[in-house]
């Protein structure tokens, strides 16, 4: 029955990863799957729908948390803004770290809550913004005519002889379609959001194709960030969405673009290498050494 389906990762598999893709399969056949890992059971709510309604309209019940070993650990015994409960930590910890953005620093912290908090702050706004730049990169290299556009884009914006500034971000809306459709396809923490490709919302899941993030409705943009349309959540929705969402958003965009704005981008030897996802925390891209090798042989053998 899902011989046909076209696999989103080359050579998926081991435990993690075969989890998501087991869920993205079964997301094909029912808009809600439940899954028992171990001892603990885990709902995958696999349509916009239901997003909605478990993000937004039910937010209040599904606000808590449910922490592996390891993010009890890392932070402290659940003393982190991510692994806590939607509990008066949680919302302290929120209030003060958006009341230390507005620079009006409170004094009421443990040392506990500081360090779980430079973890966490460490944590995320590490791997989550480089995975993005790396695949957007990668993207853009396998499909030169696109990386051409943004290049215009870039020279039309900010000028030749310019380097980018935050000011000239909200005017790169090309690229800002290219990162959302990076987004779609190759999402940084799948396990906290997982990726559905429902042929019912996108047409071509598979394709990438950053047009489809460029239409306008009433001259407003329909897809930002901000959690309210459930067809693009790349931060989460609701009150535990991602609370580094604007900062996460502008370093991304502002990498690229400086990236792209200053050098010209080829692939070596022009020639485009299979890549895939890495098995970690966040979704790295590795080459598929495996594939290559047996292209390689292939190659070999016709030749002789
Ligand atoms: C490309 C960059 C980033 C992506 C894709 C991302 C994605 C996410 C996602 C999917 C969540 C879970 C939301 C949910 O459960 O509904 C989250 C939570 C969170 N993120 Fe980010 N994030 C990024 C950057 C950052 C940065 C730069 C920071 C900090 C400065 C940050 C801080 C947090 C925190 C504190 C939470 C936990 C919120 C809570 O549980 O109340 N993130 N992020």
């Amino acid at each position: 029955m899902i011989s046909h389906i076209q696999w989103p990762w080359d050579y998926v598999l081991p435990f993690t990863c075969s989890i998501i893709t087991f869920a993205i399969l079964w997301c094909k056949f029912s808009s809600k799957a439940r899954l028992k890992l171990g001892s603990k059971i885990r709902i995958v709510v696999g349509s916009s729908y239901l997003a909605k309604i478990v993000l937004r309209e039910q937010d209040q019940i599904f606000a808590s948390r449910d922490p592996p070993i390891a993010g009890t650990v890392v932070s402290y015994g659940r003393q982190s803004i991510i692994w806590s409960d939607n509990n008066s930590l949680w919302r302290n910890m929120r209030k003060i770290l958006l009341e230390l953005k507005e620079q009006n620093a409170p004094t009421s912290f443990s040392i506990t809550q500081i360090k779980a908090l430079l973890m966490e702050i460490f944590l995320r706004t590490t791997d989550t913004t480089s995975t993005m730049v790396e695949w957007t990169m990668a993207e853009l290299l396998k499909y030169p005519s696109m990386m051409q556009k943004v290049k215009a884009e870039l020279k039309e914006v900010v000028g030749l002889n310019n380097i980018v500034q935050e000011s000239h971000l909200s005017n790169l809306k090309y690229l800002d379609a290219v990162v959302k459709e990076t987004f779609r396809l190759h999402h940084p923490v799948p396990m906290l959001i997982v990726r559905c490709p429902n042929k019912s919302c996108i047409d071509n899941p598979l394709e990438f194709n950053p047009n489809r993030f460029l239409s306008v409705d009433d001259g407003t943009t329909k897809f930002d960030y901000n959690g309210y349309n459930p067809n693009i959540i790349p931060f989460g929705s609701g009150r535990r969405r991602c609370l580094g969402a604007p900062l996460g958003e502008k370093m991304l965009v502002y990498i690229l673009a400086s990236m792209l704005h200053s050098f010209d981008w080829t692939l070596p030897n022009g020639e485009w290498k299979r890549i895939s996802e890495k098995r970690t925390k966040t979704k790295p891209k590795q080459q598929n050494r495996a594939r290559e090798r047996k292209e390689r042989e292939k190659d070999k053998k016709s030749k002789s």
